[in-house]
Parts: C-alpha cells; structure tokens; sequence
C-alpha cells in the first residue's frame, strides 16, 4: 500500500503529473476540484470577506480524499493537506483573514488531523514537490485560463503569487510528514515532454526503490 501526495504553487503541474504517476504505477488518483468549487471565484473577487470560508471549505473537501486515500490501497492525491495552513497563514499575514479565524482553523485542523491517526495508514509514503519559479507559474496559469486567477485581470494577483512562493521554500524544508522529493518544475516540461515526464517519473521511482516501496 502507496499513498504519494504532491505539492507545489499554483499551476505546478500537481493535477497532470497525478494523472501521469497513476497511470505508470497503476495507482487510483485523487484530485481537488477546482471548476466546481463555489467558494474560489468568490474568494478572488474578495479576499478578506472570503478567506477563511474558503480554508473551511478546503479543509473540508480533502478530509473527504486522504480519509479515502489513506483507507485505500496504492493512490496518488494532487495536493497535500499540508498546504492549506501555508496558504491560510499567507492569507492572514496579508490582513486577509484575523487571529481568532486563525486559531479557529487551526484547532479544526488539529482535531481532524487527530482522526487520521486513528486510521491504518497516518501519513503519505512519499511528497512529490514540484518546484516552479514565477515565470513559469505565471505562464500555466495563463495557459490553462481560469478567469479569477489572472493578472491582467487583476494586478494584485503579481504580489499574491510571489509571496506564495516565498513561503513555500520554508514550507518544503521543514516538511516532516513522510520522505519528500523535489522535481524541478522549470527545467522539466512533463505534461508536453515526452522526454522530460520520462525522466521525473524514473525519478519518482527511483526514490520509491530506495524507499523499498516498488
Ligand atoms: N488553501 C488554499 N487557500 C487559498 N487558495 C487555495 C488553497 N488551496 C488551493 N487554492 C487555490 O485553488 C486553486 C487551485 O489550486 P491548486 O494549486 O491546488 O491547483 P492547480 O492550480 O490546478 O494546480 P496544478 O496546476 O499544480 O494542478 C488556485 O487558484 C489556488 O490559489
């Protein structure tokens, strides 16, 4: 039994190189809804009247998946659980959200976070991080066209993503959940390289080998 989850900003690549690692290993993947999340286009337009709505509502959705992944054999989840305090601190550090929403969702997260361990399986086997500089980030983000998530439509959006990424450097490095790899996300194109998915899925079961899991 093999529970991968991936992490990593915005436009990564989380939800195609899930698709890829669950067709090479012939594993079930999970993967957030975004399209239909009522909460995101809202939360874009107002941030600080929306922020810890949102939380909730993540919070909420992908207790639903890792309790399903965690009781199932062999998955791949397209974004860690992990991550939402990250957002959310970011959120609040930018005036968005205030301390008694803060600790409110801390302690929610705790609670449910305490559910989990009670589970045969506690913690992913491995993190599959990919790392994007802004550049790249701002170019799938454009790509792929989600209309609250662009920076022509929204100049505040520029200061949003690169403070996002300031925090995840600090985030990846005290991550202790499980074994964690980084794929580099600018140097390998792997949703239109044939060449460079080849390489970031041998690197992925590489690091399963060395770990004894495939
Ligand atoms: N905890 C959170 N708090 C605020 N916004 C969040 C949170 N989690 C996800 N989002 C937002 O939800 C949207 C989807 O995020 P996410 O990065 O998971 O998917 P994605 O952009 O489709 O990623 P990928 O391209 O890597 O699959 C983004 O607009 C992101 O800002």
């Amino acid at each position: 039994m093999t529970v991968l989850v991936l992490s990593g900003a915005i436009g990564a690549g989380k939800s195609s190189l899930t698709g890829m690692i669950a067709k090479e290993l012939g594993t079930k993947a999970f993967y957030e809804s975004v399209d239909d999340n009522p909460v995101l286009p809202l939360f874009y337009a107002d941030p600080s009247k929306y922020a810890f709505l949102l939380q909730i509502y993540f919070l909420n959705t992908r207790f639903h998946s890792i309790k399903a992944a965690l009781a199932d054999d062999n998955n791949v989840l397209d974004r860690s659980i992990y991550e939402d305090a990250l957002f959310f601190q970011m959120n609040a550090d930018m005036g968005r959200a205030n301390q008694t929403e803060v600790a409110i969702y801390k302690d929610l997260l705790a609670n449910m976070m305490q559910e989990i361990k009670g589970m045969p399986k506690k913690n992913p086997d491995l993190l599959v991080h990919i790392d994007v500089s802004y550049d790249t980030m701002i170019k799938r983000i454009t790509k792929r066209g989600r209309s609250y998530e662009q920076i022509k439509t929204d100049p505040t959006l520029v200061e949003y993503y690169k403070n996002l990424l300031k925090y995840y450097g600090p985030w990846y490095d005290h991550y202790n959940y499980s074994p964690k790899i980084r794929i580099d996300g600018d140097k390998y194109d792997f949703v239109e390289n044939p060449a460079d998915r080849k390489i970031v899925i041998d690197q992925i079961e590489d690091k399963l080998h060395e770990m004894g899991k495939l």
